[in-house]
């Protein structure tokens, strides 16, 4: 008896997709995309998530939202709770979709289906609104995301746990999920508090995703060069967030040699840093930045990527600029023009030091978790303003962690 045809096409599609996904082991992307594309054409979800996947970052040619949207699309409609995630982050950034209320059911569908991702970023939102049943929501999808694998889930789990937060202190559970981390080589978080934003528009019990496009207003503190502060922009999870996020990454800080725009390991930095590839940008992270930007009266397009830096005793970044010099300059995204606003969120309390000092106004800002410090770069016409002078000074007792997003004058990212 013959085969149904569809049956043919299934099957074709599976050995296509299979074939692809050897492909992506060996590193032949190039073959890798031909063989998704095939798959795709043929209507395997799978394959069409994974296409979109690259042609959102641009890794088997230049980046393309619009056509990485339209196999999310079709990859969606043949039921891949994957697809509806990867529509909702995309949809955040506001470029490629409209931020619209879909983001928000397209994430439930995601939490539905126990998608780690999905449950620690809606845990993390449930986690900024006051409500005490918002709270418990919180905490039973960080344990929902743990209990699928999610290590970052279970730190933020654990460190909730140990500090009551949303709950009654219970050290020993705490405890216990620090237990099953250990031996995965995953460190203890710094202490971090930082009070529960105010989110006066906050319904409880509802995913309400587009408050990230609200952060709080900025207080000016200088006006040459333009300094201002934002405080509880992010919450206590969000701090933790980075900070597990950054701590497997992090390496030695490196300065660009402004003659031959070479990343040379200088004394004028010596902390350590971790750049996040937009490539493993999760919803919650994703989320995060684009309140940042915001914060920074921008969009997340516009950011470099995200860099968590983290300074021992002793360690500093020297008085500096933080626009790039021409040659830097033609070898990343010229086009983007120069970094017009740089924003810096302090993710916890230092003991003593690591003050953000802009010595032209004679201002310093003192690190406050959850608080950011924004400042231009460029002054009013699109000038490299020298007045920009600043410098993370010295930390004397404990560690500073940071979070700097380098704002450029245009698009720098795909989407
Ligand atoms: O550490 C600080 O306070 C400043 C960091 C900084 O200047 C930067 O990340 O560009
Ligand atoms: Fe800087």
């Amino acid at each position: 008896m013959d085969t149904p045809p569809a049956n043919d096409t299934r099957a074709r599609a599976d050995a296509l997709h299979r074939e692809a996904t050897a492909c992506v082991a060996t590193r032949d992307l190039e073959t890798a995309a031909a063989r998704y594309r095939e798959a795709a054409t043929l209507g395997h979800p799978g394959a069409q998530l994974e296409l979109a996947r690259m042609r959102l970052h641009g890794i088997d040619g230049p980046a393309d939202a619009a056509e990485a949207v339209h196999w999310l699309q079709h990859a969606e409609a043949g039921g891949h709770p994957g697809a509806a995630y990867l529509l909702a982050l995309v949809a955040l950034g506001g470029t490629a979709l409209p931020r619209d209320a879909r983001i928000n059911t397209r994430m439930m569908q995601a939490v539905q289906h126990r998608l780690p991702p999905a449950l620690r970023a809606v845990a993390i939102h449930f986690g900024r609104k006051p409500d005490p049943a918002d709270q418990t929501r919180c905490l039973q999808l960080l344990q929902a995301a743990a209990d699928g694998g999610d290590v970052v889930a279970a730190q933020l789990l654990a460190e909730r746990l140990a500090r009551g937060e949303g709950c009654p202190v219970q050290l020993e559970s705490a405890e216990a999920l620090w237990a099953q981390l250990d031996p995965l080589g995953v460190p203890r978080l710094p202490s971090i508090e930082a009070p529960v934003p105010a989110q006066p528009q906050a319904t409880p019990g509802t995913l309400t995703l587009e408050d990230a496009l609200s952060p709080p207003p900025t207080v000016s503190l200088a006006t040459s060069p333009r300094v201002g502060r934002v405080e509880a922009l992010l919450s206590a999870d969000e701090c933790r967030l980075l900070v597990a996020s950054a701590h497997p990454q992090l390496r030695r800080s490196m300065t660009v040699d402004p003659v031959t725009g070479a990343a040379v390991d200088h004394p004028i930095r010596s902390s350590s840093d971790a750049s996040f590839d937009p490539l493993h940008e999760d919803f919650a992270l994703r989320l995060v930045q684009l309140r940042i930007a915001r914060a920074a009266g921008m969009e997340l397009v516009n950011a470099e990527q995200l860099i968590v830096l983290r300074y021992a005793p002793g360690q500093e970044y020297r008085p500096h600029r933080d626009y790039l010099p021409p040659s830097t300059l033609a070898a990343d995204h010229p086009a983007a023009g120069n970094r017009r606003r740089t924003i810096c969120v302090y993710l916890n309390a230092v003991d003593e030091g690591g003050a953000t000092a802009f010595p032209r106004a004679g201002l310093s800002v003192s690190p406050v978790p959850g608080q950011a410090v924004v400042f231009d770069n460029l002054d009013a016409s699109g000038e490299a303003d020298p007045e920009s002078l600043h410098a993370g000074e010295p930390v004397v007792a404990g560690e500073k962690w940071l979070a700097t997003l380098w704002l450029r004058e245009r698009a720098y990212r795909a989407f």
